[in-house]
């Protein structure tokens, strides 16, 4: 079996094509390239971001290819990124939303374009494969695919996937679902990786956001619950639900205040204090139900509304419109629209939505 492999110059991705090897495939080497320089360059050398400049890793993943002997091609998938994912990342800002580009990188660029650019450039392989904390099964009873959490818990990285569909996952292979960080890291030094020391990605993007965004000001009032005005925004782009610092409110008060609300069409900030922050309920779209049929009737499961949220209790009651109501068993802090809800159940993922 031949095997494609998207190496991002770190550590993960390259143990798991040493895993690989190891286990007999005939491993190939990607690395997508998403970087067209139109973003000032990270200052800070020791962040590993995502999108920032690429040339040192595609040195490494070049070096990790000569030591696993493995051929390595460059993927240009700049384009498709900036529209897919930066394009999208604005829009959502612009609405005031809080979007999580992860997710949608990985839906339709890690997942989608990059093996397909590869596939017509001519080059064939049975599978994909990442260095992603996530495992796959096959349920044999409703004959699909099933989409697991990691066993290194931590580390695990199934928020990010949800988005993936039955045919991704029948053709995706994550090598690393088994092990611990700790034993990930331990075979990169054992072996003498190139690439062993070498930070985990913390952020899609390690530079401030407005670098992105580009929008021109666009003043409005902070105000209470009542619309009495507190103080004065920039921009709505610049604050998430949650937010509790740098909110330059006007005169000192009581108690901490956080950003509750965010309107677009008002251009409008609220602020309210930590029992204002917390819902019983969200109603979510875009849904993707990687691992089972969609449901039609009401079910309880449990969920996370950002990546680092325990998973908690819930009831999905799907709508007309495809769309679903969740019903939270205890009401929940920050509920961000923008950002995803993904469903359990035991450690399977059935499938997610984002917030409206
Ligand atoms: N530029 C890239 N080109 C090809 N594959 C990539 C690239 N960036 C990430 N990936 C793939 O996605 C996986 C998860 O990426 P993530 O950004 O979460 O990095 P990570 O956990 O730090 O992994 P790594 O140590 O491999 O960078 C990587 O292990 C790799 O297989």
């Amino acid at each position: 079996m031949k095997i494609l492999i998207g190496l991002s110059g770190g550590v993960d991705s390259a143990v798991a094509a040493y895993l690989l090897k190891k286990q007999g495939y005939e491993v190939i080497g990607t690395t997508m390239s998403i970087w067209d320089g139109s973003l000032p360059a990270m200052k800070t050398k020791d962040n590993d971001s995502c999108l920032g400049p690429e040339n040192e890793n595609i040195e490494t993943a070049h070096k990790i290819a000569d030591f696993l002997k493995i051929p390595l091609y460059i993927t240009d998938c700049r384009e498709e990124y900036k529209k897919v994912v930066l394009e999208n990342f604005r829009n959502e800002y612009k609405e005031g939303h809080t979007p999580n580009p992860c997710i949608r990188c990985n839906a339709y660029i890690k997942f989608g374009i990059l093996p397909a650019t590869v596939r017509k450039t001519g080059l064939n392989f049975d599978k994909f494969a990442t260095g992603h904390y996530a495992n796959i099964g096959f349920d044999s009873s409703t004959n699909m695919y099933q989409l697991h959490k990691a066993a290194d818990l931590n580390k695990d990285q199934t928020y990010f996937l949800y988005r993936l569909t039955q045919k991704t996952l029948s053709e995706t292979i994550f090598p690393l679902g088994v092990y611990t960080k700790e034993q990930v890291r331990n075979i990169a030094k054992k072996i003498g990786l190139p690439a062993a020391e070498k930070p985990d990605s913390q952020d899609f993007y390690c530079g401030d956001y407005n670098d992105i965004l580009q929008f021109p000001a666009n003043p409005g009032n902070i105000v209470d619950k009542n619309g009495r005005v507190l103080g004065k925004h920039n921009g709505i782009w610049n604050y998430t639900i949650g937010k509790r610092k740098g909110l330059g409110l006007l005169g000192g008060t009581k108690d901490p205040l956080y950003v509750i609300n965010i309107s677009a069409k008002q251009n409008i900030v609220t602020i309210g204090t930590k029992k204002d922050l917390y819902s019983s309920s969200l109603t979510a779209e875009k849904i993707s139900w990687c691992s089972i049929p969609p449901p039609k009737k009401t079910i309880e499961v449990t969920a996370k509304i950002r990546r680092q949220h325990k998973a908690e209790k819930v009831f999905i009651i799907p709508q007309e419109d495809s769309s679903v109501k969740v019903e939270f068993a205890q009401p929940q802090m920050s509920v961000t629209a923008g950002q995803s809800i993904v469903f359990y159940k035991g450690d399977t993922v059935l499938g997610g939505g984002v917030i409206h």
